[in-house]
């Protein structure tokens, strides 16, 4: 049984991959925090800005099989030829609490390419074209090397230095957008001044909030 919080068909904001159409699918939990805003305060990771407690977003739901779910968000993908590979990314909450193996296969079969999200805290199933770590405070890395690894910045319990010379591809700083706290939008001025400082790193804006989109 599959939970999903809400599932949708926009442009990747962040990353790497930031303007790629994509289908989005957040599962429902997390590990690092229970969503509620009571615990936010106490919970492992604090500056989420994310609803994902439940089932009752857009396109969400209960998905008994692996089947029903990837026939589900290929549903979301546009319906025209050419030459674009489909493109899923699976984000949350945590998605690698609930993706596997069997859900990965059966988007493979529809050709798509899989792209997860992840606080990377938790062991990556086989098959995933493109991961992307984000690290969360103290708490410990299991997924050590990926596509690309995207700090949100500043936390002052994880500095970019720790994790400079794991193995990805790309080192991102993304500022961290503190509207969730309920403190003024961030300025990027220290993220870029680092990003400056230290060229191995790149600035990822999160660009769909930029243009008032999913
Ligand atoms: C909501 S998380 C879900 C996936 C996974 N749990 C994780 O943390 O990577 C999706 C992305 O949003 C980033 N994010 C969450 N809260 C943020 C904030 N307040 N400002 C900037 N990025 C944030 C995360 O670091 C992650 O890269
Ligand atoms: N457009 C868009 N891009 C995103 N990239 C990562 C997201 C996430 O919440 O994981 C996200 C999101 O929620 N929307
Ligand atoms: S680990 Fe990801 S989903 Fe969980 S609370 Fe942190 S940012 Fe949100
Ligand atoms: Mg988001």
């Amino acid at each position: 049984m599959y939970q999903v919080k809400e599932a949708f068909y926009t442009l990747q904001g962040e990353g790497g991959q930031t303007g790629r159409p994509s289908v989005f699918c957040r599962f429902s939990g997390c590990n690092l925090w229970s969503g509620r805003e009571r615990d936010r305060a106490t919970a492992a990771c604090r500056f989420c800005d994310t609803d994902f407690v439940g089932t009752d977003g857009q396109n969400g739901g209960r998905f008994t099989d692996a089947e029903a779910l990837a026939g589900h968000l290929a549903a979301l993908w546009p319906d025209v030829g050419g030459r674009s590979r489909p493109y899923v990314v699976f984000t949350g909450g945590e998605p690698l609490l609930q993706l596997d193996a069997p859900l990965i296969d059966a988007l493979h079969a529809r050709h798509f390419e899989v792209a997860v999200e992840t606080n990377g805290t938790l062991p990556a199933p086989a098959g995933v074209d493109w991961l992307c770590v984000s690290p969360k405070g103290e708490n410990s890395l299991i997924v050590t090397e990926g596509d690309e690894l995207k700090l949100v910045y500043p936390q002052p319990d994880a500095p970019p230095e720790r994790f400079a010379d794991l193995g990805f591809r790309l080192f991102f700083l993304q500022p961290m957008d503190r509207t969730p706290l309920g403190q003024a939008t961030t300025t990027v001025d220290d993220t870029l001044a680092y990003c400056l400082d230290n060229p191995q790193w790149r600035l990822s804006l999160q660009t769909h909030k930029i243009m008032g989109i999913d």
